[in-house]
């Protein structure tokens, strides 16, 4: 059995791996590490794991680090290095979901979050994008987990930009997340009076996650773009919709963009191409899957893309099991397989 430690274990994105990872059938999980839970079983905070989980939140100690065969680090960026580094230095297999090991361009990384205390690690770390970056995931010691809307961002535009079929700049992406997104450490304006029956744009032409969309797509296009990426609050507690317009560069169909999204995810099982219809956050909700519906503005020559995922899921923690099957050789679909909700 593979021992799995989680640090950051009692926050949203922690207690979905603990729910995920219960599942997994070759996953033993060693410890759950919380400091503000210390020495507090999971049962009392959450009461859901009862008869199921017989594990008590431990505070951060190394040798927790040294049994376990994985780390999985769902802390807030920054808090994050100095863990990941601990693990590192001990040979284990790290898989960070902060934003702290997603970048290949130390610049783009400062611009957005200030200083990395270790920038030489940013070489020995992959891009957890599991379809687009499986072989650099296979043989890099640190795994950084993408983020939620880059994820639903850059999958959906993959196909468009490694054939070159849209203009470079002409990208917007207008994203729309569930609240749990921002984590349950989230302030007034994530509270339920702010968000419930209300709708609203944040982090206009600011949010950091551009940065890291921009640095990935351009490496799938062969050249430096710019984009514009707007996020918007949902009244729901999970899930992504991102709605991504781009100029075709030449005159292609609904059908016949829908081959070449086929063609390019034929062997990756979490990818859902839609021939009719469209993807809805509900078809995704509780799964590992992206969904993606395609339609062509003929007026405009403009595609449009839809894609949905689960924040939680295939926007983290579902992403670092997946992640954490390529890096063990197990079949990237172990423990992973949900149907999601049906209302
Ligand atoms: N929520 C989402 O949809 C996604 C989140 N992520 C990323 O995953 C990581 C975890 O996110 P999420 O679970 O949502 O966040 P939460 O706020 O829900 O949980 C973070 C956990 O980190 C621990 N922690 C340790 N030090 C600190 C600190 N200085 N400040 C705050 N928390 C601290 C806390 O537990 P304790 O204090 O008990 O140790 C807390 O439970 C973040 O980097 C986030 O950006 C990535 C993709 C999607
Ligand atoms: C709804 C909401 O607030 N979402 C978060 C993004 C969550 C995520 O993926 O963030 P990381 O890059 O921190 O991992 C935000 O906009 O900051």
């Amino acid at each position: 059995m593979i021992k799995a430690s989680i640090i950051g274990a009692s926050g949203y994105v922690g207690i979905e791996l603990i729910r995920l990872l219960l599942k997994h059938p070759e996953v033993e999980i060693s410890s759950i590490i919380s400091s503000s839970n210390k020495d507090i079983p999971i049962e009392k905070t959450n009461p859901q794991f009862k008869k199921i989980l017989n594990l008590t939140f431990k505070e951060f100690d190394i040798d927790l680090i040294k049994e376990a065969d994985v780390v999985f680090c769902a802390l807030p960026h920054g808090v994050s290095q100095e863990y990941v580094k601990m693990a590192y230095d001990l040979g284990k297999v790290v898989i960070d979901l902060s934003s702290d090991f997603r970048y290949k361009d130390l610049s783009r990384y400062s611009k957005d979050y200030g200083e990395h205390k270790y920038p030489q690690l940013l070489n020995e770390s992959s891009y957890g994008l599991c379809e687009i970056y499986r072989e650099e995931i296979k043989s890099s010691k640190i795994v950084g987990n993408p983020g939620c809307y880059p994820t639903s961002a850059i999958l959906g535009l993959a196909p468009l930009l490694k054939n070159k079929l849209i203009q470079k700049d002409s990208i917007i992406i207008d994203s729309k997340s569930g609240v749990s997104g921002a984590g349950k450490k989230s302030d007034f304006s994530y509270s339920f009076c702010e968000v419930d029956e209300n709708f609203k744009a944040y982090g206009v032409a600011k949010h950091r996650h551009t940065s890291e969309i921009e640095e990935k797509c351009s490496f799938l296009f062969g050249e430096d773009l710019n984009l514009s990426f707007t996020p918007h609050l949902l009244p729901v507690k999970r899930g992504i919709l991102s709605t991504i317009y781009a100029t075709l560069t030449k005159s292609l169909n609904k059908n016949e963009l829908i081959e070449i999204y086929k063609e390019f995810y034929r062997d990756e099982f979490f990818i859902r191409i839609y021939e009719d219809g469209l993807p809805e956050l509900k078809y995704v909700t509780g799964t590992n899957f992206v969904d993606i519906g395609l339609k062509v503005d003929k007026k405009a020559n403009r595609v449009i893309v839809i894609s949905c995922i689960d924040n939680l899921i295939k926007g983290a923690a579902g992403q670092a099991i997946q992640n954490m099957n390529i890096k063990f050789s197990l079949n990237e679909k172990t423990g992973l397989v949900t149907v999601g909700e049906y209302f």
